[in-house]
């Protein structure tokens, strides 16, 4: 795995501290003291482990997201750090302090930790700056600044003396953020906090509330099943599969070198192309590719997403000639071709194996199914793993 500037830069690389550009002008690191520290928690229910050996550091201001499938351990993993479960084994610190280890289980509320989840849980009986002033010594009264200043910075200033039940989702959501943020935690939890919004509404809010975090300072470290919500949100993401974090780093990075099939797959559809290495070399359609380390014989998978496939017409039963940057391409028969919005998405069925391959395209191109068309591979968008 390299880094953009082509250094080593492995699975797991913490990304603490401030970006800065490096001599070739690519973003580094800075080491600081993370806020939050996980270190090595595992949890196991009846016998079953459902979190094992996960290690975390989230730095000031920086925002984390825990990405992966349903039941991988994400919100177990954040219930043992907001305190209201606790681990099998290893420890949590916040700003350096352990709040929880084998002797010590510090309380929630003595963490300095602010938690939202999906449901809001505003109190119906509340009126918004009330909701706001909840976890504040002397409530409304003795924080009016503080409430007033929240809710003026999630647009809602208007709506001090309204009830949970008179607002939008959206804008239960921004109360129940400016209530989480209102003591100033060190480190906020977020468990899926924009799953219960309307489609148009999310980008907005998530965009939003983005701002306010950061404006504030605060450390995220937030649930979500979505990667795009992950690849918006965050300033590096867990992946996590079955209980353990499988790879970490930026988005770009996490996106552009992933660790394994399936953290590739998880991003984006993806389409596999099969061989066998042999010195080095695995012999495709799509021409040879280099596959150093595999072993001889070894089968391998060259993965690569829909959208770095490129279409060429076909020309009286020939394609475009090979290049360095895209090898040879294979002619494939249209299966079926559909507008997605943005771009349309096109299926292949390809004449060497009679596998089905897809490519997206920018842009209006329907094909009718049973044309002819030929298809290369972007190889710097092609990953390479064992099979
Ligand atoms: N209190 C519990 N007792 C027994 N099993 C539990 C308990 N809490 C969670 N689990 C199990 O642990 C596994 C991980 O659950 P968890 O809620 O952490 O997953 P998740 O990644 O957050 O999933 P989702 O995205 O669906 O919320 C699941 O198989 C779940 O059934």
């Amino acid at each position: 795995m390299a880094s953009p500037c082509g250094r080593p830069c492995p699975a797991g690389t913490p990304l603490l501290g401030l970006l800065i550009p490096d001599e070739n002008n690519h973003q580094r690191t800075l080491p600081t003291q993370p806020r939050l520290e996980i270190h090595a928690i595992s949890r196991r229910f009846d016998g079953r482990d459902v979190v094992t050996d996960v290690s975390l550091q989230v730095a000031p201001g920086q925002v984390t997201c825990l990405l992966g499938p349903s039941g991988c351990g994400k919100s177990t993993t954040l219930r043992i750090v907001a305190g209201v479960d606790r681990q099998s084994s290893g420890n949590i610190s916040v700003e350096g302090r352990v709040v929880s280890d084998d002797r010590i289980h510090m309380p929630p509320e003595h963490r300095g930790i602010g938690l939202m989840f999906q449901d809001f849980a505003l109190f119906p009986h509340l009126s918004v700056a009330q909701n706001v002033a909840f976890g504040l010594d002397g409530g409304y009264r003795a924080n009016r600044k503080r409430v007033e200043e929240l809710l003026e910075r999630v647009d809602l200033s208007e709506f001090l003396d309204t009830y949970p039940h008179q607002l939008s989702g959206g804008e239960q959501q921004r109360v129940a953020l400016a209530r989480a943020l209102a003591p100033r935690p060190a480190i906020m939890l977020m468990d899926e906090p924009f799953s219960g919004l309307d489609n148009r509404l999310r980008d907005d809010i998530r965009d939003r509330t983005l701002e306010l975090l950061k404006e504030e300072n605060t450390s995220v470290l937030l649930v979500t099943h979505e990667p795009d919500e992950a690849m918006r949100m965050a300033d590096e993401i867990a992946l996590m599969r079955a209980g353990r974090v499988v790879q970490r780093g930026a988005p770009y990075h996490i996106y552009n070198n992933p660790v394994d099939r399936a953290a590739a797959g998880f991003f984006s559809d993806i389409n596999i192309v099969r061989g066998f290495s042999r010195g080095a070399l695995t012999e495709t359609p799509f021409g040879q590719f280099l596959t150093p380390g595999h072993a001889d014989g070894a089968p391998v998978e060259i993965v690569i997403r829909p959208q770095h496939l490129r279409i060429d017409f076909d020309r009286k039963g020939r394609g475009p000639n090979p290049t360095a940057s895209d090898g040879a391409a294979a002619r494939g028969v249209v299966e079926r071709a559909r507008f997605i919005g943005r771009e349309s998405l096109v299926e292949f069925r390809m004449d060497h194996d009679g596998t089905i391959l897809k490519a997206t395209v920018p842009a209006v191109f329907l094909p009718k199914p049973g044309t002819p068309l030929w298809l290369t591979l972007r190889r710097d968008r092609c990953f390479v793993f064992p099979a």
